[in-house]
C-alpha cells in the first residue's frame, strides 16, 4: 500500500500527478477554519505533508502520530517548530535553490523603485500631474556606484550582490555572523559589524531568516545610525524589523525611504502609516512570485517529499540530524 500524504496547497496538475504515483494523496487548496477538521483527520494517517502557509507547531504535530516528513514550499521555515520536529524524528524539507535568483530580482526592483521614486511618480503621471518638464520635485537618487549593505549574505544575498556589483558598479559591504570568503572574493565585499554597515550604506538590504536572534534586529537605535539619505529594504521577514521604529524613522526623516516585501503583520493593515508615505514602496510578499519560480518551488517540494519518504535525501533538509 502507498503511504498517505497531505498536499495542503494546490499543486500544478503534473506535480500533483507525480505525487500520486508515489503516495495516496489527500489534497486541500489551503487550510481554512471550514476544512481544518478534515485536515486534522487526514493528519492522523499521514506520513508526509507538502504545502505552505500554515503554522506547524507542537499542537498540530500532536495530531500527526505517523508523520515522517514535512515539505514546505518555501525557503524560510520560521513557521515550523523545528525542535519538536527533530525530537520526533520528522524531517523538514524546504526549497531554497528554486527561488534565489527571483528574490534577488525583486530586491533589486525595490532598490530601484525606492531610489528613483518609480511608484510615486508613475501615480502622479496617472493622476494628470505631468504638465510640463519635470523639476526637482520629481527627482530621485542614483543607485549606480553607491554602497549597498547586505545584512544576510546567504544564497539570496549573494545573488543580490552579483546584480548590484556587476550590474550597477556598487560597492558591497555585508553583515553575517560568520565571514563569507566567496562574497569577499567575487564581489570585493567587505564584512562589517551591523552598526558600522548601517552608518556606511546608501542602501541597507535585509535578507535574513526570522530567528530569536534576528527578531527586531532593526530597532530605533539602529535606524538612527543610518544616513538620512539612505534607503532601507526588507525582503527577509517582517518581524526582523520593529515596524513602529521604522515608521518613526521615516516620519522623522532619519532615512530617505523604504522598500518592503514583508511586514510584521501580513497582509498589512490598510491603516498602516507606511501605506500613506510616498517614499515607501510596499509590495505583498512577492519575492518569489513569478510563474517560473513558484512552479520550481512546488516541483522541488514534491521531489523533496518523495526523497524524504524513500530515504533518499540529498539536499534541502533543514534538520539532517534526524537522518544520521
Ligand atoms: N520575501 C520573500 O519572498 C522571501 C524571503 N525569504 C527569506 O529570506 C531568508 C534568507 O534566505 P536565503 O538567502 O536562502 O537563506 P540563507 O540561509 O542562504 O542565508 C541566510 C543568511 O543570513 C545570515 N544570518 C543568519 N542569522 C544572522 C544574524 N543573526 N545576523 C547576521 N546574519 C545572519 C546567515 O549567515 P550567518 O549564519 O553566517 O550569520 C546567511 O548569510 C529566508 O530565511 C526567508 O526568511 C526567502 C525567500 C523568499
Ligand atoms: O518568503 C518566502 C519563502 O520562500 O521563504
Amino acid at each position: 500500500m502507498k503511504p498517505s500524504v497531505i498536499a495542503y496547497k494546490t499543486l500544478p496538475a503534473d506535480l500533483h500527478a507525480k505525487l500520486e504515483q508515489h503516495f495516496t494523496v489527500t489534497a486541500f487548496d489551503s487550510i481554512t477554519d471550514q476544512n481544518r477538521p478534515a485536515f486534522i483527520k487526514a493528519l492522523g494517517e499521514a506520513e508526509g505533508m507538502v504545502g505552505s502557509g500554515i503554522t506547524v507547531d507542537k499542537n498540530l504535530l500532536d495530531n500527526g502520530p505517523k508523520l515522517k516528513a514535512v515539505s514546505t514550499i518555501s525557503a524560510g521555515y520560521d513557521n515550523f517548530d523545528v525542535d519538536t520536529l527533530t525530537q520526533r524524528k520528522i524531517v523538514l524539507m524546504h526549497t531554497p535553490g528554486a527561488l534565489t535568483e527571483t528574490v534577488a530580482d525583486t530586491i533589486m526592483a525595490l532598490v530601484l523603485s525606492t531610489a528613483r521614486r518609480i511608484v510615486n511618480v508613475a501615480e502622479r503621471v496617472k493622476s494628470g500631474e505631468w504638465t510640463g518638464s519635470v523639476d526637482e520635485n520629481w527627482f530621485g537618487s542614483d543607485v549606480h556606484h553607491k554602497t549597498m549593505g547586505i545584512v544576510g549574505m546567504g544564497r539570496i544575498g549573494m545573488a543580490l550582490a552579483q546584480r548590484a556589483h556587476f550590474g550597477f558598479g556598487m560597492d558591497i559591504i555585508y553583515n553575517t555572523r560568520s565571514r563569507n570568503p566567496d562574497a569577499e572574493q567575487r564581489f570585493n565585499a567587505v564584512h562589517h559589524e551591523l552598526d558600522s554597515l548601517l552608518a556606511k550604506s546608501d542602501f541597507v538590504c535585509l535578507i535574513l531568516p526570522l530567528t530569536d536572534q534576528t527578531h527586531h534586529l532593526m530597532n530605533a537605535q539602529r535606524f538612527a545610525l543610518m544616513k538620512p539619505s539612505a534607503f532601507f529594504i526588507n525582503a527577509g521577514r517582517g518581524p526582523v524589523v520593529d515596524e513602529k521604529a521604522l515608521i518613526d524613522a521615516l516620519q522623522q526623516k532619519k532615512i530617505a525611504g523604504a522598500g518592503l516585501d514583508v511586514f510584521e503583520q501580513e497582509p498589512i493593515n490598510i491603516g498602516s502609516p507606511l501605506l500613506a508615505m510616498p517614499n515607501v514602496v510596499a509590495i505583498p510578499h512577492i519575492g518569489s512570485a513569478t510563474f517560473e519560480a513558484r512552479y520550481a518551488m512546488a516541483e522541488s517540494a514534491v521531489d523533496n517529499l518523495i526523497a524524504a519518504l524513500s530515504g533518499n535525501i540529498k539536499e534541502n533538509c533543514v534538520n539532517p540530524q534526524v537522518i544520521k
